[in-house]
């Protein structure tokens, strides 16, 4: 099986390494051709949940110089990112292949829905961590489970190089489970990540201070009824109490975590609150629910990013 790893950050290179020792044919897809080459010549090293490095040979390219078919594209770019690398994805994709899109948050979808093609392609969703260490290191920060279902609609029918894909997986390295609708699973870590992550950003705070402050957690009470507002327009039937007791369970679990909103401000990047916050609000609009807290988490995520780029 031929798959291309589309992305060489935190997700791509545990990916990458992972298959590789599964499929000789596993290319990672760079955006740099520097990138590449250190991949190329020193493999990938995965510092594993026990701490003890490993390190796997894996093959490497830059993303505008592939010229191979691939069989089943792991698309692990930020929804920045998103548009342009699922076009180049698309253009190598075999005629039979698929395309798997591990994007947090939504919009990711729209952009599959107005595109033309005729690949299957799928979303990810997992409660796994990494963080990339440089150009070849990845450290693997949390152990969790993987959902994988198609990204537009219901299936219950999946392609069987998919299917053979992830029993290897699930068997070798981490429970990945298909299922036949991605989408609650999607709007689900949405919502955690919703309130987590902006909070713990703007706050400068690990996911474990959340909770002891009692301003944060009545802020996550408040934004999850907004948010629980626009999902039960859409069908979900969560409740907000629940949810909150969710979000807590994770910040439980995940109490010395960074989260990426975090980091990514820490390291001058821009964030992903278009398309997690930006999700509900969009979502809101098109429905007539009001959702000013989730704005104004946005607004000041915008201006920490305004900030960092002076
Ligand atoms: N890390 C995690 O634990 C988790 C991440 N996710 C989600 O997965 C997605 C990826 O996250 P993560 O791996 O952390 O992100 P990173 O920022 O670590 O990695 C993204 C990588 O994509 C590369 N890239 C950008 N455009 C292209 C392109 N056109 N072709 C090839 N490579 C490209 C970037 O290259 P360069 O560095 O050169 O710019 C970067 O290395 C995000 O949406 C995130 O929310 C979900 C769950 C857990
Ligand atoms: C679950 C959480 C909040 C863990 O840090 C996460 O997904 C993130 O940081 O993006």
């Amino acid at each position: 099986m031929r798959i291309g790893v589309w992305g060489g950050g935190a997700l791509g290179l545990l990916w990458a390494a992972r298959l590789a020792a599964l499929y000789s044919e596993t290319v990672l897809v760079t955006r740099t051709r520097k990138q590449a080459d250190a991949v190329r010549s020193e493999g990938i090293r995965v510092i594993g949940l026990d701490g003890k490095a490993r390190r796997m040979p894996v093959q490497a390219v830059e993303s505008d110089r592939v010229t191979a078919s691939f069989d089943v594209i792991m698309l692990m770019v930020k929804q920045r990112d998103f548009t342009s690398a699922f076009y180049q994805a698309l253009s190598v994709c075999a005629q039979d292949g698929v395309i798997v899109c591990w994007q947090n948050g939504v919009g990711h979808d729209a952009v599959v829905k107005k595109t033309r093609h005729t690949q299957p392609v799928y979303g990810a969703v997992t409660t796994e961590g990494a963080w990339r260490e440089d150009m070849t290191t990845v450290r693997h920060t949390g152990a969790g489970q993987t959902w994988i279902g198609p990204l537009l609609g219901k299936q219950e029918d999946h392609p069987a190089l998919l299917r053979s894909l992830i029993a290897q997986v699930d068997h070798r390295w981490c429970p990945v489970v298909l299922e036949a609708d991605i989408q609650p699973r999607i709007w689900k870590k949405l919502m955690i990540n919703s309130v987590i992550n902006p909070l713990t950003a703007l706050l400068e705070v690990e996911n474990g201070e959340l909770f002891r402050l009692p301003d944060a957690r009545a802020l996550i009470r408040a934004a999850l009824e907004e948010g629980v507002a626009v999902v039960r327009a859409m069908g979900y039937r969560w409740e907000a109490d629940d949810v909150f007791h969710e979000v807590a369970e994770v910040c439980e679990k995940t109490a010395t975590n960074r989260s990426s909103m975090y980091q990514d401000l820490m390291r001058g990047h821009m964030t992903e609150v278009d398309w997690i916050n930006g999700g509900i609000v969009k979502e809101g609009k098109a429905r007539g629910i009001q959702t000013p807290i989730h704005e104004t988490l946005m607004r000041l995520v915008h201006a920490k990013e305004a900030i960092n780029r002076r």
